[in-house]
């Protein structure tokens, strides 16, 4: 099954996928075009992984692939959903997009073993974690300039069921740009496997239903400019749409 959240007529409702079309928690039946997508789950703790596949680390001249899993945290500002626009602040000369498979934690998971992790998830969703590299100095910084801006990551369309997903560590990770394939990868050459980072991260800390791990992007992240049009497609997910735009066409108040 697959699980949205979508504001239809200023409200937010809870949706899924049906062959009629997009069906809300009122039981109505709308048209994808009628709706505003929302991230599919409202994002609690969102833990992010750096350098997890070893030659986007080397496309960014990082020599060594990290020992052992290079996380941040995201801040509730960064989310937008599908076909929403990602604001390329006007002082940065670099920003690239990444495409990822993102996993959504169901139940309340400490001190988890790799062998029971996917008992933990609920689902898999498609994230979009841009990049400002011009704030990339090294890794032992905090990055919140390059990784924490309004609207730089993207998430959705869809949650999609674990049961629905064979093998989440064996799919094709593809992002367009305004149609041109410009990154291709695997799930298979992650450093660190989906049940590996669920075992380290709850081995110091509680992960909570909701929470959310992206789970880092291959190589092929080049710079994008205002107007274009960003896909990012992880195979049986979804393909999450997404537009730059200019510092001026975002407003907070
Ligand atoms: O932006 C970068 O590519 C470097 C970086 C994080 C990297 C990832 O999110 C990734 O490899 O998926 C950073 O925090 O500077």
């Amino acid at each position: 099954m697959r699980h949205a959240r979508v504001a239809y007529n200023g409200l937010i409702q809870n949706a899924m996928d049906t062959e009629a079309g997009i069906q809300l928690e009122d039981g109505r039946i709308v048209e994808e075009s009628e709706v505003t997508w929302l991230p599919p789950v409202e994002p609690k703790t969102v833990f992010t992984l750096g350098l997890n596949f070893a030659d986007h680390a080397a496309e960014l001249s990082f020599k060594e692939a990290p020992k052992e899993p290079l996380v941040f945290l995201k801040g509730p500002n960064t989310f937008i959903g599908h076909r929403g626009e990602t604001v390329r602040p006007s002082d940065v000369t670099f920003m690239h997009y990444e495409c990822e498979l993102a996993v959504v934690i169901g139940k309340t998971a400490k001190n988890v073993k790799k062998e029971e992790a996917y008992d933990y998830v609920r689902g898999y969703t498609v994230a979009n974690d841009y990049a400002l590299r011009d704030y990339l100095e090294n890794y032992y910084r905090p990055n919140l300039r390059v990784k924490n801006r309004d609207t730089c990551t993207p998430i959705g369309p869809w949650l999609v069921d674990k049961e629905d997903i064979e093998d989440p560590m064996n799919l094709q990770l593809t992002t367009y740009v305004n149609g041109e394939i410009t990154q291709q990868g695997s799930t298979a050459d992650m450093i660190f496997s989906v049940p590996h980072l669920i075992e380290y991260l709850s081995g110091f800390m509680t992960l909570n239903s909701g929470d959310i791990i992206l789970t880092g992007t291959p190589k092929g992240s080049v710079d994008t400019k205002v107007g274009d049009e960003v896909i990012t497609e992880v195979e049986g997910i979804g393909r999450l749409v997404n537009t730059i735009v200019g510092e001026e066409a975002f407003q907070t108040n």
